[in-house]
């Protein structure tokens, strides 16, 4: 009898449990359209994005756009758990992007990067982004950069050399494996400018096309495998739509991702001592890892006892996750615009000519040097071809915002602690935001005074965001893929081929599902 009784009991909690919980993350709120969401899947697998198993099959761009169709220009989505009102339009954009005061870094964001780096900047809301910005938002200006010219394009070189080892006057010359390439090429690149550490994979990617002439037989520098386990599972817990206290306890017995932090603890360890060895403490620091290791409290255990206004400097903790947030947040998105200019531009060759052409007409020959960034200030036509890319890739989707203060957007009232998305990817491509069709990559509708879409709204171009959460790397971001295209285009073109088919994968950022192109070498 006690233990119907007690079966009983048991059942009605889990009901109730699972009731509360659909009725608290998934059920449709207030007037705003949007597809009833499912428990756990949210509107991933009714929209095609994710399978019953969670196996990842589209972008949540797609996913987005799908609404878009369905319910116009303001909706809400979730994504598994993480429910949010989408806004398409540049004004609403610009009201989300200019009201600090109103709109804050994302909680799912915050949730999110907490659960694997809870002290990235990325993570971190007030007194304590503005302690974390004040070490690391200095470092990531353009002009801290410049002078590492040569390390970019000694790393794009590396790059060139492996496939003429692969590809030239071979039979087989088709490069399908552009996306991992490029990952590599910019793990390598972002580690040694930001943090003077040198990942490895470039050279190992060389000797595999020495020794096997295979691109598939490639090891991963220990680190980079780490990084890659730390990364997926950044991806899993943003979809696996279980409550973030539940990810919490699955990832504290998650072995793999354990053993990947330690590993990572023990480079960034290895990182942060080489630096002090380098670094002579009298003199300002010179890169990133400098200014966050010249910030390092003295005596942690009394920081930690001061309330959030009054701490100084960063732990060695909250250094670890700094440098594991940056790299998450750098380069998977440069490396897959790279990927996707390869895309674009080995469809239209007559665009890789034109930026040939410039780059003779400026002096920038095969045997030209980039030691200087100046060099390239003259190349308007190319910082056109960026922008184009940027404007039709489908990097993300846009700027993520929690209100900490009730609002009204276009008519739609907002309460404190709801989360809204400006959907950047779709206004980039939205007709009613361009004169020239938005579907097409044409770096002309930014080239000259008089260009068909220079003026378009400021909101409706927004890659890296906005407001004062903006991208923190944009300018190193724009600096390295001005500086990786003009290397690339100094000695290769891209040629479509049959399986040159593009589509979407998403990794944490989105990449071309089928990229296949010949590499010419000029
Ligand atoms: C083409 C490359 C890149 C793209 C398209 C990109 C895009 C973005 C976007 C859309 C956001 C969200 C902005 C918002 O919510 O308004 C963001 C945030 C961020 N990005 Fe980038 N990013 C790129 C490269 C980089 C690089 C190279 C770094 C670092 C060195 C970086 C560091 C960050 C950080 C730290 C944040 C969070 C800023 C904050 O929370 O205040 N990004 N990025």
């Amino acid at each position: 009898m006690f233990s119907v009784v007690l079966l009983s009991l048991i059942a009605v909690l889990v009901v109730t449990i699972y009731f509360y919980i659909k009725w608290k993350y998934y059920t449709l709120r207030g007037s705003v359209p949007g597809l009833e969401p499912e428990f756990l899947f949210g509107n991933l697998r009714q929209l095609g994005i994710i399978t019953s198993n969670k196996e990842l099959i589209d972008s949540y761009i797609h996913g987005c756009e799908k609404m878009q169709k369905l319910y116009g220009d303001i909706f809400q989505f979730w994504l598994g758990a993480n429910h949010f009102y989408v806004f398409c339009r540049p004004e609403h954009a610009e009201e989300i992007y200019t009201h600090r005061h109103i709109f804050d870094r994302a909680d799912m964001r915050i949730k999110t990067f907490g659960l694997v780096a809870e002290n990235t900047l990325i993570a971190t809301i007030g007194s304590e982004y503005k302690r974390h910005a004040r070490a690391i938002l200095p470092m990531l200006k353009k002009h801290k950069f410049v002078s590492q010219t040569l390390i970019i394009t000694n790393c794009v070189d590396q790059l060139i050399d492996i496939w003429k080892q692969r590809y030239e006057n071979k039979d087989d010359n088709i490069c399908t494996c552009l996306v991992n390439d490029n990952q590599q090429l910019l793990l390598d690149l972002f580690t040694l400018i930001t943090f003077d550490y040198d990942l490895g994979n470039l050279k190992r990617l060389a000797k595999s096309a020495i020794s096997l002439n295979r691109k598939e037989n490639f090891e991963l520098s220990e680190m980079t495998n780490a990084l890659f386990t730390w990364l997926n599972t950044l991806k899993r817990i943003t979809i696996n739509g279980i409550p973030y206290f539940i990810n919490y306890y699955l990832l504290k017995f998650d072995r793999k991702f354990q053993n990947a932090l330690k590993i990572l603890e023990k480079h960034i360890e290895k990182i942060i001592i080489h630096c002090q060895q380098e670094t002579d403490p009298d003199m300002k620091p010179i890169n990133l890892v400098a200014s966050l290791v010249s910030s390092l409290q003295d005596d942690e255990n009394l920081e930690r006892l001061k309330p959030e206004i009054e701490k100084k400097g960063i732990s060695k903790k909250e250094l670890l996750d700094e440098l594991l947030g940056l790299i998450a947040a750098g380069f998977d998105t440069s490396s897959n615009v790279i990927s996707w200019f390869i895309y674009y531009v080995s469809k239209k060759p007559e665009i890789q000519q034109k930026i040939k052409e410039e780059l003779k007409q400026n002096g920038i020959r095969k045997e030209t040097s980039l030691d200087h960034f100046d060099l390239l200030n003259e190349c308007k036509y190319i910082d056109c071809v960026l922008k184009e890319t940027l404007r039709l890739a489908p990097i993300g989707l846009g700027g993520f915002r929690t209100l900490i203060d009730d609002t009204v957007i276009d008519g739609v009232k907002l309460c404190k602690g709801d989360t809204v998305l400006s959907l950047m990817h779709f206004m980039q491509q939205d007709p009613r935001n361009w004169k020239l069709d938005p579907t097409q990559f044409i770096p002309e509708r930014f080239y000259g005074t008089d260009a068909p879409d220079i003026n378009h709204h400021p909101f409706a171009y927004s890659p890296f965001g906005g407001g004062h959460r903006a991208c923190a790397g944009q300018e190193l971001a724009r600096l390295e893929l001005k500086i990786i295209i003009t290397r690339l285009m100094q000695f290769v073109t891209f040629v479509d081929t049959p399986g040159n088919n593009g589509g979407h994968r998403q990794q944490m950022a989105v990449a071309p599902k089928d990229l296949a192109v010949e590499i010419k070498f000029d």
